[in-house]
């Protein structure tokens, strides 16, 4: 199969820096943005201000309001748009080409991962999902960054990694798509109790215990949802878990950070707050863990610090008080 031309559907940060990487590699790519300026700003002045400052965007990129086909097609706007955007693409232009899934969060109400999404707007589409440690400002950057691309098995992952390739972008392909997809959806919830633990000023030994616990917990969800647990030894896995729940630069560890230092949900969203993926995934993986009847006290911890339901020194006193077990 021909893999040579790209579409990026997605005009924010993520969707201008993967169009950067593929443009930098030297492959066609057009970007598509819902909003008229910010087509008019990537094309006349090569910039997308909004969503990433003043980096300069390479010349190459084309962008466009309406989606044009392409040998491939990348997905890049938040988890629960992505049903919408996938509702303006005729269909037959997805139909039997790699449509790669990125934004990591699950689908509210339909508790939905974002392949079964586009196996519902598109069944005739090849689903691959592109998940690991890569802030946008790195990748648009140029700095090196590693992601897992993961098909199901059927198709050759590795054709398409190559097709996805830069100078900074490297990705390595596997099979293991529902792994990787609940990986990525999942770090976001924990990336914002790492967040609270740090802005109610618990401690790093706090933090450290948190991820390494929240590592088990997503473990647990993922086998029983399909998954492979060694799957999340990887970049989608360890690798994401530890970047998003280290750093202010997380957009979902900055919204913890407001949490734990009182703020409540409604505020830190009145207040502008960057686009927070674990806010809408939490109540999702709570409803899941229980449909699969998966011991998830970390997720119903996050769930209550965002309903305020509790204060963090309730919830972190009630985690302690768990009865002792063996560690697994
Ligand atoms: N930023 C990052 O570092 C990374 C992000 N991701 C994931 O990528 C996804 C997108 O994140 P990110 O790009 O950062 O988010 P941003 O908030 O930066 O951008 C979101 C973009 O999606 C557009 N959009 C929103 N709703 C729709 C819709 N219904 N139809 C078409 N376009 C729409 C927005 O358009 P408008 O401007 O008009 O509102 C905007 O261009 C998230 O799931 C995130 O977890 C993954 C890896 C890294
Ligand atoms: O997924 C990301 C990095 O891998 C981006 O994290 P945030 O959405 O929390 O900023």
């Amino acid at each position: 199969m021909r893999l040579e031309t790209v579409t990026v559907v997605g005009g924010g940060a993520w969707g201008s820096a993967l169009a950067q990487a593929a443009a930098t590699a030297g492959r066609p790519v057009t970007l598509i943005a819902r909003d008229e300026k910010i087509v008019d700003e990537i094309n006349t002045r090569h910039t997308n201000t909004r969503y990433l400052g003043g980096l300069a965007l390479d010349v190459r990129i084309v962008a466009e309001s309406l989606f044009v086909p392409a040998d491939i097609v990348v997905m890049a706007v938040p988890a629960q748009a992505t049903r919408q955007a996938l509702a303006a693409i005729d269909p037959e232009f997805l139909a039997r080409r790699p449509v790669v899934l990125t934004a990591k969060g699950l689908e509210t109400g339909t508790l939905e991962r974002q392949s079964e999404i586009l196996g519902a707007m598109a069944p005739l589409a090849v689903p691959y999902v592109l998940s690991g440690p890569s802030f946008a400002a790195d990748v648009a950057a140029g700095r090196p960054t590693a992601v897992t691309l993961a098909g199901d098995g059927a198709s050759d992952t590795s054709e398409l990694a190559a097709a996805l390739a830069g100078p900074s972008l490297r990705p390595y392909a596997a099979d293991d798509r529902v792994g990787v997809e609940i990986a990525g959806a999942l770090k976001n919830v924990y990336a914002l109790a790492c967040g609270a633990v740090e802005g109610a000023g618990l401690g790093f030994s706090a933090r450290s215990a948190l991820m390494a616990r929240a590592y088990a917990e997503m473990a647990r969800i993922v086998t029983a949802m399909g998954g492979s647990a060694t799957t999340l030894t990887g970049l989608a896995g360890l690798g994401d878990l530890t970047l998003s729940c280290t750093t202010p630069q997380s957009r979902n560890y900055t919204f913890g950070l407001a949490l734990g230092r009182g703020e409540s949900t409604q505020e830190i969203l009145a207040g502008g707050a960057g686009l927070a993926e674990g806010v809408a995934t939490a109540p999702v993986a709570a409803e899941l863990a229980e449909r699969f009847e998966v011991d998830a006290p970390l997720v119903a911890a996050v769930n209550q610090l965002l309903t305020g339901v509790a204060s963090i020194t309730h919830i972190v006193a009630g985690l302690m008080a768990r009865p002792l077990k063996r560690e697994s």
